[in-house]
Formats: structure tokens, sequence, C-alpha cells
């Protein structure tokens, strides 16, 4: 598992580091060096050796004059741009100590273009100068090495105003910062290669970064003498007549190894369903204008008979899907996964409704639909997403799924992000096939936060390989459900490595 921080709190961890002993100027050194060595890796696939290296007048520029000096020492041509002159003191430190030579214009030409202008200390947007510099880094044609994150990006959310450095790679100083990975983010990074400097980090709930490693304990071996009942009873609730197709991607709960799925859908849409999926259980609701409709014993056997939940898949926002949430959480005693109209509808008739529940309750929105719940605008919900996750996690005693290019996922004390994920996502049903696999691996754990994790990651990484084969534009959400299997099948192959 890895943290991923907040400018303030990467300031902290610094700090810290340094109380415990470890020099400023040994940390400039240590990031300096990882900086060059990366550049060096880099520069061994450019036919053009030449170096560039941008410096601004904080600690950002004090790790680009380090890592020039590195690099000329190894032989390599290097020059400095002083885009400001150094303000720190291990800025001016090293800015005396590196002797490469300087220039006043970056010019195309360079095969490696070093970006230390701004740092984690970067707030607001670009100066006019600032600006042009960056557009000269973006118009160099050279591999751009962006140093611990791309100038212009804001740290704490990824977002930028305005310019910023597009690099090819961005060496991550210690910790990944929610600025990597979030909003803007990865199109502006890179790859993302993190570089160990010997941070010591303070005791402190920091979000995680669950790896494939931490995730496979969700998928311990099955033992030979279990049954159906051992590995979880799925409840998909969801579709109607404009939105049939919907629940039916809730089948993904079957190959994340559920061992019952129960498909609830209305009147209007059963028939064609008999016999599609026969491994699923199929029960018909009543409808009325084509949306389910309350049904209060259909509903009590639903939650007698299931671990988990997952309602609101293509069910349209209206009063009866409320009326049909409000039952579940007063009277379910899973895990209740709200997605998509169920959001909806609790956003338009009453998000209080959550306060009254029995039921462990985990909701999927995506970024608009948070922005209803929480009566805010998209815009806030980007750039203080994590916060106004934590709150609304916490006020309401949920588990929050805000699913967006990174998902960020919130309980009532702790936070993770999953980055894995493909803009192959980025269209209709990929939620619904989420909804069942959260709903599968919640019924088979208490801890939500990394049942939800290890949900995303699977959706992810599912259709990333996908993507290698079908493309980013070819691949659907039916697609995955036949992905999702070899995806499972890597964490189970893990969990069985000791
Ligand atoms: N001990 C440390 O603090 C370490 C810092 N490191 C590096 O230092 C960086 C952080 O350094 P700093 O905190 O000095 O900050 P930066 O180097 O990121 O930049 C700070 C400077 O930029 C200015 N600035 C910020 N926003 C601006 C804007 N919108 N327009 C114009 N100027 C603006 C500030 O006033 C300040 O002078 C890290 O990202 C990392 O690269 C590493 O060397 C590891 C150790
Ligand atoms: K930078």
């Amino acid at each position: 598992m890895r943290y991923v921080l907040t400018n303030a709190e990467m300031r902290a961890a610094d700090e810290f580091t340094m109380e415990s002993g470890v020099s400023s100027r040994t940390l400039m050194e240590r990031a300096g060096k990882a900086v060059a060595k990366l550049a060096e890796k880099a520069l061994s696939y450019l036919s053009e050796k030449s170096v560039a290296v941008v410096c601004g007048s904080g600690n950002n520029g004090g790790d680009g004059y380090c890592a020039a000096r590195i690099l000329a020492k190894k032989g390599f041509s290097v020059v400095v741009f002083e885009a400001f002159p150094p303000k720190t003191v291990e800025c001016q430190l090293e800015n005396a100590r590196c002797r490469t030579p300087r220039i006043n214009t970056l010019k195309k030409g360079y095969g490696l273009v070093i970006d230390c202008l701004y740092g984690t200390g970067f707030h607001g947007t670009l100066n006019e100068r600032a600006a042009q510099i960056v557009k000269e880094i973006n118009e160099s044609g050279a591999f751009v090495l962006a140093a611990d994150i791309p100038s212009g990006l804001a740290g704490d959310n990824g977002l930028c105003a305005g310019e910023a450095v597009r690099a090819d790679m961005t060496a991550v100083i210690g910790e990944f910062k929610a600025g990597h990975l979030f909003n803007d983010g990865p199109d502006l990074c890179g790859e993302l290669r993190v570089c160990d400097i010997g941070i010591v980090l303070p005791e402190k709930d920091y979000m995680r970064m669950y790896a494939p490693k931490d995730l496979c304990a969700l998928f311990p071996k099955r033992k030979s003498r279990s049954n159906k009942g051992d590995y979880g009873r799925v409840a998909i609730l969801g579709g109607s007549e404009r939105y049939s197709g919907a629940p039916l991607l809730g089948m993904s709960a079957f190959k994340a190894g559920a061992g019952y799925v129960r498909l609830c859908v209305p009147d209007c849409i059963f028939s064609p369903l008999i016999g599609k999926y026969p491994e699923a259980i199929l029960q018909k609701m009543p409808s009325a204008n084509g949306v389910l409709a309350y049904d209060e014993a259909a509903l009590s056997e639903i939650a007698a008979q299931s671990d988990s939940i997952a309602v609101g898949m293509g069910c349209c926002k209206d009063r009866e899907i409320y009326r049909i949430v409000r039952y579940l959480l007063e009277h379910f005693t899973g895990t209740l996964v709200l997605d998509a109209d169920a959001l909806n509808s609790l956003a338009e008739f009453g998000v209080n409704a959550l306060e009254n529940k029995r039921c462990t309750v985990i909701l999927t929105p995506h970024v608009k639909e948070f922005s209803r719940l929480c009566q805010t605008t998209v815009q806030e919900v980007c750039e203080n997403g994590a916060a106004l996750a934590r709150a609304f996690a916490k006020r309401y005693g949920v588990t929050l799924m805000l699913k967006s290019n990174a998902t960020l996922i919130s309980d009532q004390s702790r936070a993770a992000v999953s980055s894995a994920g493909s803009p192959a996502l980025a269209k209709g049903g990929s939620g619904d096939v989420l909804a069942g696999l959260t709903a599968a691996i919640a019924a088979r754990t208490d801890d939500t936060l990394l049942a939800c994790a290890c949900a995303s990651f699977i959706l992810g990484e599912s259709a990333i390989s996908l993507s290698q084969t079908l493309g980013e534009y070819g691949v659907c959400a039916s697609d995955l459900l036949q992905e999702i299997p070899k995806t499972v099948k890597k964490l189970e192959s893990l969990a069985r490595i000791k």
C-alpha cells in the first residue's frame, strides 16, 4: 500500500523527516539524484541527448539545479534556464553549486527538458512569464520530465487553471500527491515514477492507494468443502422499461465470485429475461409506468435472503424508487449499494433518508450525482472532492465511492483512491458493472473501504486489458463481464503467494 498526500501533508512529512535527523540538503540531494537517474534512463532511449533544466525559485528549482549538476558530471550536455531567481536557501545553495551553462529562453532542439519550475509550493494560477515558459516547454518537442509534479498543476486536486506542463514522465518525490491522480493530473503527468528519498511520515490516516497484494486478501482460496451460501447472496434490484439492460450488467457479481445472484426487475421487462441467465434467480417485481413499484412483501423477502443488495441501476428517478430505498435502509441488515437512480431519487426526494438505517450503506455516485447529493456544483466536487466525500460519509455514516478518472473512496474515518481505469470506461453501463462487483465483494467482508477499492480495481484493470485488444473506443460494458474473471483470477493467484 502507498499513501497519497496533500501539499500540506507532504510539507509536514518533509519537516518531520528533517526533525528526525535528515538535513534539507540531504533530501534535496536525494531528490536531485532521483530526477537525474530517471533523466538518464529516458535519455538512453532518445537520439538527441542534450538536456535543458528549467528551474524556479523554490525547492523544486533546487531539485533541478542538483539534477543538472549530477547529469553534467556524468558527461551529458546540460544547460539550465533560471526562470526565476532562487529564493529559498536550498535553491540558492544548489544554484551556486551548479556550474552548467545558463540560457534565458527555451528554444527547440533539446532531447530532454526537465521541468523544475514549481512543485508542491505552487498555488493559484501561473503568472504571465511562468505561463509563457510553460508554453515553451510544451512546444519544445522534447521528452518532458517533471520533477515532483508538472508545473501549473495543483498538487491538492489535480486541477489546472490555464496553462500547465504536459509531461511524458513525472518523478514523484517521496509520496504521491492527490494532484497526480485526480482530474487533469493523469493526462498531464504522463508515466508516474515514485522516487523514494527516505521521507518519514508522521502518524496519520493518509489517503490509501491499495496495491493488488492488499486487495487479493478478498479472494482467499475457496475451500473444497464449501457451498454457494459461503460466497455471498447478492440481489440486483433495477431496470425499467427504458433501461432494461442495466440490471443485467450486475451479473458482474457472479464474475466476482458471488454464490447467488438474484435479478429483481420490473414485470414489464421480465419475460425476455427468462432463460437468458440460467445461473441467476429471476424475481418479478411490480411496476407502474414502466418503473419499479414499491412492494413491501417482495422487498421484505429480498432483504431476508440477501447479504448485499445493489439498487438503482436503470431505475429512473422516481418517488417509488425513493420508497424502495427507504424501506431497504430501514429494514435490511446487510450491505446496501446505492447507485445511479437510487442516488438521484435520494437527491430529489430527501437525502436525510440515509439517517435512518439498519444496514451498511455504500453510495457509488459519479461526480455529477454527488454534486446533486451535496447540492453543490460539479466544479466544487472536482476542487474539493476529498473533503466533501469525507464530510458526507461522516455526516450520514456511509461509505462513499466517488467515481471519476480516479475513484475516491471515503468511509467515516479513512479514505482511499483507486486509479486503475481507462477512458474506455467513459460509456453507458460501466457503473452498472461496478455496482454488481461492489455488491459481490462487500457481501464477503466488513471492510467496505477495501471492498470498494477492490471493485474499482477489478473494473479498471479489466478495462485496461480489454483496451489492449479492442481499443478504448471499442470496449463496452458487456465486454467487461467476459474480462472480469481474468482480473479476479490474477488476484486469486496473488492471494496464494505466501
Ligand atoms: N525539504 C523540502 O522541502 C524538500 C522539497 N523538495 C522539492 O521542493 C518542492 C517544494 O518546494 P517549495 O515549497 O519551495 O515550493 P516550489 O518550489 O514548488 O515553489 C515555490 C515558489 O513558487 C512561488 N509560487 C507559487 N505559486 C505561484 C504562482 N501561482 N505564481 C508565481 N509564483 C508562485 C512561491 O511563492 C515560491 O517562491 C517539492 O515539490 C520538491 O520538488 C525536495 O527537494 C525534497 C525536500
Ligand atoms: K515541476
